[in-house]
């Protein structure tokens, strides 16, 4: 009997591939991942790794050479309506905010997006306290300083939140006490069923308050682990190697997680502080064997681990 698909509320990206007219290499190489409401997602990765083409790809700005892109079995790709009702996008460069308040910016979008006449201004009041903006409420948008017109971008991406919000570097500039209060505003739509997905280089931050984060480079998903993963082990360290050949897995010491690119021959173990004596004495005895053409051991937090799960300098 033919099985009939079930659609979930999950935003699901399969095989998605996007080459740039003059780029080299494809800016999103086959991307094959899915959000799930309730879920922050970070994507991390390199200067030019492809995270904000995933994005312009899903609201509809750019279009894939190939893959594609659903919700609830509904196709985004092609139909701008449907991607720009569904999801909205806070840009990685704010939108000039020339000729109005702060508020009236955010007032702007209340009215287009979501509520009623009467509750606009109540609306506004509270994403201005929400996020601590009140003082700068009246001030013309271009006088704003950069971390506030960021703020200003982010209110006006998440104050009339549709299913899936997507946010490019939306903590950069801002201060602590604010990227704080953005992070919190984040996990309230996450606990409302919102799929929220968020650009950032701050892997601190990814660490202490994403769910979820997806590492990309030079076009590709190279991981996808679950930050819960790292905060659950006092400490994690990552040990990556490019091997002669595959024959040495065979012996591999046991990680919380092996992944192994094909393409270079490199394997990636993420190790927990006790799993780290075996992996060293494996690694020893596959260089006494003259099957490691190079390594690199990292510890402790995202942040240090970053440089062992990438490739690039
Ligand atoms: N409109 C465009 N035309 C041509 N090439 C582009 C365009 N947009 C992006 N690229 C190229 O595609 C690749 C991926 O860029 P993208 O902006 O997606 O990376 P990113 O990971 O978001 O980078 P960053 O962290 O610097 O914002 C880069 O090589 C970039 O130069």
């Amino acid at each position: 009997m033919k099985q009939e698909k079930v659609f979930t509320n999950a935003l699901e990206i399969t095989a998605i591939s996007k080459k740039y007219q003059r780029g080299k290499i494809p800016a999103n190489d086959k991307i094959t991942t899915s959000f799930q409401p309730g879920q922050i997602t970070a994507v991390i990765g390199h200067n030019g790794a492809g995270k904000t083409t995933l994005l312009n790809q899903i609201i509809g700005t750019v279009k894939p050479d190939s893959g594609d892109i659903t919700y609830q079995g509904y196709s985004l790709l092609g139909n701008t309506k449907l991607a720009r009702t569904l999801v909205s996008m806070m840009p990685q460069f704010h939108a000039p905010l020339t000729g109005v308040t702060l508020r009236q910016s955010i007032e702007a979008i209340v009215h287009i997006r979501c509520v009623t006449e009467k509750q606009v201004k109540a609306r506004t009041n509270q994403i201005l306290a929400d996020l601590s903006l009140e003082q700068w409420a009246d001030q013309s948008g271009d006088k704003l300083s950069g971390g506030v017109q960021r703020l200003t971008s982010f209110a006006m991406a998440v104050v009339c939140p549709p299913p899936i919000i997507l946010l490019d570097e939306p903590t950069n500039d801002v201060d602590p006490v604010r990227r704080k209060l953005v992070w919190q505003y984040m996990r309230k739509l996450a606990q409302k069923g919102h799929i929220i997905v968020i650009v950032t280089h701050n892997l601190l931050e990814v660490e202490e308050y994403a769910d979820r984060f997806l590492l990309f480079e030079q076009g590709r998903l190279i991981q996808d682990t679950p930050t819960g993963k790292l905060n659950s082990q006092f400490a994690t360290h990552t040990l990556s190697a490019v091997l002669q050949d595959k024959d040495g897995l065979t012996t591999a010491p046991k990680a919380l997680e092996i992944n192994y690119l094909e393409e270079e021959a490199r394997v990636v173990f993420t190790l927990t502080s006790e799993q780290i004596i075996e992996a060293i004495n494996w690694l020893l005895k596959m260089m006494d064997q003259g099957k490691v053409i190079n390594y690199k051991l990292s510890s402790a937090s995202l942040d240090v681990s970053y440089g062992g799960m990438t490739n690039e300098q």
